[in-house]
């Protein structure tokens, strides 16, 4: 296993907050420390409810989650050494394990410190610890701390919803009639609202308010030139090429696997350009990935995906609630898959995937696309490495490539690849916060079956 920082010749220095005004460190010593704290206002206002269900336990268990994440973010903010699990999952040995690494690749215990290490690592370490201090107080491990906001963003988005459902319902009718032409550009939309839909993620707003308010389909063509790679007809002609030999008939591709990213607004675009994969017969199966547990404030774990099928079928919108009528029944036929591999949830850049992870890796070789959704996951695409704007996605990936994909990416975070020469330079004398604002996005593809 390779630890974060792991100096390779050619390869750049990982992200961190060594760099004083470093997107990494104002996001390490500010946005952190608040999305703590929202946690720990958030299981201090469900006291009550601990107590209607547990009683004097659950009061117990409130006030020790309390403690653990409040000496965490002393740490934090007081830059001590990063602490070894206690909590037993499955996963704490590995964790621990990365820890020794780190420390031994930066020289002792005190160096492995939230300023002094890689900003993946340590930022995805919060997320565990926060999952560990629950772990500890069984009356309330199941209790998801961010549920509050990915609920709210789905409930303060549903005039885009409803939008997009009836947009997709128009389009599902017609779907025999529509020229190969026509589907392009429908799927071209849905790829783009898809895309856009990752601009509402909670950790970059540490849980401001970022429901959609109107129809995305609307926004797209105000939005496309803050597109800054567009991959999208590759990732079409990936897919129709994909189209099984001898299947008349047949659907394109076999099977695309969507990397999710954030509840909320953005699994709706998600599944809505999923369903249309389906229909359109560009795909036979969807297999999404979600992660284990609540992580990095919005992500979708298999409760949200449950739920938000629900709430779609629920909807007192005769569009919508087909909509969830039929991708319950997806996932009823196995159409449609959910996963939740431990390997979301843990520091890795991508490129150790096929070393420490092998099954996922395997399984996702299965797939003929891979679309990865959203900032964290380009970030570990490309390791978070101080990469210049022009290097290749290619260089970048340092050989992940279990398969033709795609990341659908607003960017959040100062690591971006695969630019013209001269692009980022421009970019940053129009708009110095270009690489963080989730104002620009990237659809960029890398097809290893095509070196
Ligand atoms: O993966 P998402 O949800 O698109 O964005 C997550 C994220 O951008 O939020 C934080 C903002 O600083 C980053 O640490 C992290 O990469
Ligand atoms: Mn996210």
């Amino acid at each position: 296993m390779m630890a974060a920082d792991q100096t390779v010749a050619g390869v750049p220095p990982s992200l961190s907050a060594r760099v004083v005004g470093s997107f990494a460190y104002l996001t390490i010593r500010d946005r952190l420390p608040t999305i703590l704290t929202k946690v720990i206002d958030t299981i201090h206002r469900n006291k009550n409810k601990f107590f209607e269900e547990y009683g004097e336990e659950g009061i117990q268990a409130e006030k020790q989650t309390i403690s653990l994440l409040s000496k965490l973010r002393n740490e934090l903010q007081t830059d001590k050494p990063v602490l070894v699990l206690t909590d037993g999952l499955p996963d704490t040995e590995f964790w621990n394990q990365y820890l020794h690494r780190q420390q031994r690749l930066q020289g002792d215990q005190e160096s492995v410190s939230w300023f002094k290490s890689p900003w993946l690592y340590v930022e995805c370490y919060m997320y565990r610890r926060i999952q560990e201090a629950l772990l500890l107080n069984p009356p309330i491990s199941d209790f998801d701390v961010f549920n509050e906001g990915k609920t709210q963003s789905f409930f303060e988005s549903q005039q885009a919803v409803m939008a997009l459902c009836t947009y997709l319902e128009g389009v599902n009718k017609n779907m025999e009639e529509l020229s190969k032409n026509q589907l392009f550009e429908h799927f071209s939309r849905l790829l783009q609202v898809s895309l856009w839909g990752n601009k509402c993620d909670l950790s970059i707003s540490a849980g401001q308010e970022n429901s959609q308010k109107t129809s995305p389909l609307d926004s797209l063509s105000a939005l496309q030139p803050f597109i800054l790679v567009d991959d999208s007809n590759v990732v079409w002609s990936t897919l129709t090429a994909a189209q099984r030999s001898g299947q008349p008939g047949g659907t394109a591709a076999d099977r695309v696997d969507i990397v999710l990213d954030n509840a909320g607004f953005e699994l709706v675009t998600d599944l809505i350009f999923a369903d249309f994969l389906v229909s359109s017969g560009l795909a036979r199966q969807i297999h999404f990935h979600g992660k284990l547990f609540p992580w990095f404030v919005s992500d979708v774990t298999a409760n949200d995906f449950q739920w938000t099928i629900r709430q779609t079928m629920a909807a007192n919108h005769k569009w919508m609630s087909k909509s969830g009528v039929q991708w319950q029944t997806y996932v009823k036929q196995g159409v449609w898959r959910y996963h939740d591999h431990p390997f979301w949830t843990q520091p890795h850049e991508f490129c150790d995937m096929a070393a420490d992870a092998p099954d996922l890796y395997a399984a996702l070789q299965g797939a003929d696309l891979v679309l990865f959704k959203g900032d964290l996951n380009y970030r570990k695409l490309t390791g978070d490495r101080d990469w210049d704007h022009t290097a290749a996605f290619k260089t970048a990936l340092r050989g992940f490539g279990p398969a033709p994909l795609c990341s659908l990416r607003t960017l959040k975070a100062n690591v971006q690849v695969g630019l013209q020469p001269g692009q980022g330079e421009k970019l940053t004398s129009q708009d110095p916060n270009w690489m963080t604002s989730g104002q620009y996005a990237v659809i960029q593809s890398y097809n290893p079956k095509s070196e």
